[in-house]
Formats: structure tokens, C-alpha cells, sequence
């Protein structure tokens, strides 16, 4: 579908975040639209991880506003933003290291399903929630793995159960931070083919320095250069911008 026909999921006006005396947002607006892939790319230390910890709301903004399909979010604390169908991975993986694959994933579940664990001995609800965990796991491709600890699964096992746990808040909206950090070639293009089937029909932002994945994978890509977007466009529209090419593309080359 066109981008410009769908309608804005995430909307952020003039976000503004300092720390102490350091400006690290300098008036940031961006609009996601729904059921888009876009791409947070920028130098490092721009402040794209930054961004993300205000939308998901690990941080409060000190100025500006976001909005999550018309409702603002900004000031409202992590769990109350995933409530509301916006949830996120991290830079670092974040999996329970001592329960097993299965387990992991079931807890993302049963919060969704606001089922504590006092109430674990009710067989019938347990049921159709180790039916849904087993689902996840099979859609991120770690069914094989389901009863191996968390600790014993390769990083970018990890990386895909991170993932589901994303998938198992039930989430329309998500955020994913460098989710193909530190992986081979061929642990990255599994990764992108696995984020591509998982995030069909919701809408994705992710951060990702590796230009070959944005390219591939996106259809819009923002460029986030020292607190402030230089430029939202399609991949073609980011390739050919000259601005974003002397503040970014060209110095990745480079490297
Ligand atoms: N809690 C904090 N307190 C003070 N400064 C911070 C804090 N968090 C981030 N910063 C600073 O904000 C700036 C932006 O950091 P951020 O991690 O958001 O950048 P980034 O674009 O994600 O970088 P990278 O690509 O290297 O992950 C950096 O200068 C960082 O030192």
C-alpha cells in the first residue's frame, strides 16, 4: 500500500529530551504510518536509542508531545504505553537467562492476559496460554528450542525469543533496537526474513546501522543527525538526498 494513504499510528511533536545541561533532543518531529517498516538510521550517539526510551517511556520527555493512534503517551509509564499496543526490545538482549525458551516467551503472555502466578493452577486458562506461547515460539522459529534455557540458546536465538516476547504482549506497534547487532551475514538475512513475516500487518520502527538491512527491509527510513530528523523519505528518496549523504551515508561508507 502507498505510505501516504495510511494513517499516522505514532505521531511525535517537537520531542525534546535534556540530560542535566546537555541537549540530546532537539525538537524531533516524525510520523509513523501504520502497518509501515521504518528505519531510525543516524551516527552514532545522535540520540536513536535516546528516542526510543522516551516513545516506550523508560524516559520522560523534558519538552513536546507523542502520540499512540490519537492518544497521548508521553509521560505514561512503560507498562501503561505496552497496554496501550506499543512495546519494545532493547540494544542489549533481555531474556531470562535461567528459564527456558518456552517460558520466556509465556511470561510475555500471561502479563498480556493479566494472569499472575498465584493463579497458575487453573488448568483450562494455562492451556490456551501454553497453546499461544507454543505458537510464538513457532513463528519465531524456536520451537526446537522450546525447553532449552534461555542461556544455552545461540545470541541470535536470543535475539529471535527477544523478539516473540515482543510478539507475546500482543503489541501492534513495535520497536526494535539493532535487532541484527553482532551477527554474521547469514544470522543477519535470517533475521530480516524473520522480522519481515513476524511484523506482517503491524507497524515496525526499528533502529539498524546496517544499511544493507534498512534498504532491504523498510519502507521509510528517517535520518536522526544530532537530536534532529534531516530526513523521512522511502529508500530511494534517503539514497539520493545530498544532505543526508555528506552528514551520514557517505561517512558510513567510509567505514
Ligand atoms: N541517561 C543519560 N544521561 C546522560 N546522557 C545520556 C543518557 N542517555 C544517553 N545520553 C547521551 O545522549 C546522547 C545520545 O545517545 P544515544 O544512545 O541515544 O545515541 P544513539 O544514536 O542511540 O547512539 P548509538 O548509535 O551509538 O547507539 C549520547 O551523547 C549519550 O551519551
Amino acid at each position: 500500500m502507498d505510505t501516504a494513504m495510511q494513517p499516522d499510528v505514532l505521531v511525535i511533536d517537537d520531542l525534546q529530551k535534556h540530560f542535566g545541561g546537555l541537549e540530546i533532543m532537539r525538537g524531533v518531529d516524525l510520523t509513523i504510518k501504520h502497518g509501515e517498516r521504518h528505519a531510525l538510521v543516524g551516527p552514532n550517539g545522535a540520540g536513536k536509542s535516546t528516542l526510543f526510551n522516551l516513545i516506550s517511556g523508560e524516559h520522560r520527555p523534558s519538552g513536546g508531545q507523542i502520540y499512540l493512534r490519537g492518544q497521548r503517551i508521553s509521560g505514561l509509564k512503560p507498562e501503561q504505553i505496552s497496554r496501550r499496543g506499543l512495546t519494545r526490545s532493547f540494544q542489549i538482549t533481555n531474556v531470562f537467562s535461567r528459564m527456558s525458551a518456552f517460558e520466556n516467551i509465556r511470561i510475555g503472555v500471561m502479563a498480556r492476559h493479566g494472569i499472575r502466578f498465584n493463579l497458575y493452577r487453573r488448568i483450562k486458562p494455562m492451556r490456551a496460554i501454553n497453546d499461544e506461547a507454543h505458537a510464538l515460539l513457532q513463528q519465531v522459529r524456536l520451537d526446537h528450542r522450546a525447553d532449552n534455557l534461555a542461556s544455552d540458546l545461540t545470541y541470535s536465538e536470543q535475539r529471535a525469543l527477544e523478539i516473540g516476547m515482543t510478539l507475546a504482549t500482543g503489541a501492534e506497534v513495535i520497536l526494535l533496537d539493532e535487532p541484527t547487532a553482532g551477527m554474521s551475514r547469514d544470522e543477519t538475512a535470517y533475521m530480516v526474513e524473520l522480522i519481515r513475516q513476524v511484523t506482517e500487518g503491524k507497524t515496525l520502527m526499528m533502529v539498524e546501522h546496517d544499511m544493507s538491512v534498512v534498504f532491504g527491509l523498510c519502507d521509510r527510513i528517517s535520518v536522526l543527525v544530532y537530536g534532529r530528523i534531516l530526513a523521512t523519505g522511502s529508500p530511494e528518496e534517503i539514497r539520493s538526498n545530498q544532505e543526508v549523504q555528506s552528514a551520514y551515508l557517505g561517512e558510513e561508507e567510509e567505514h
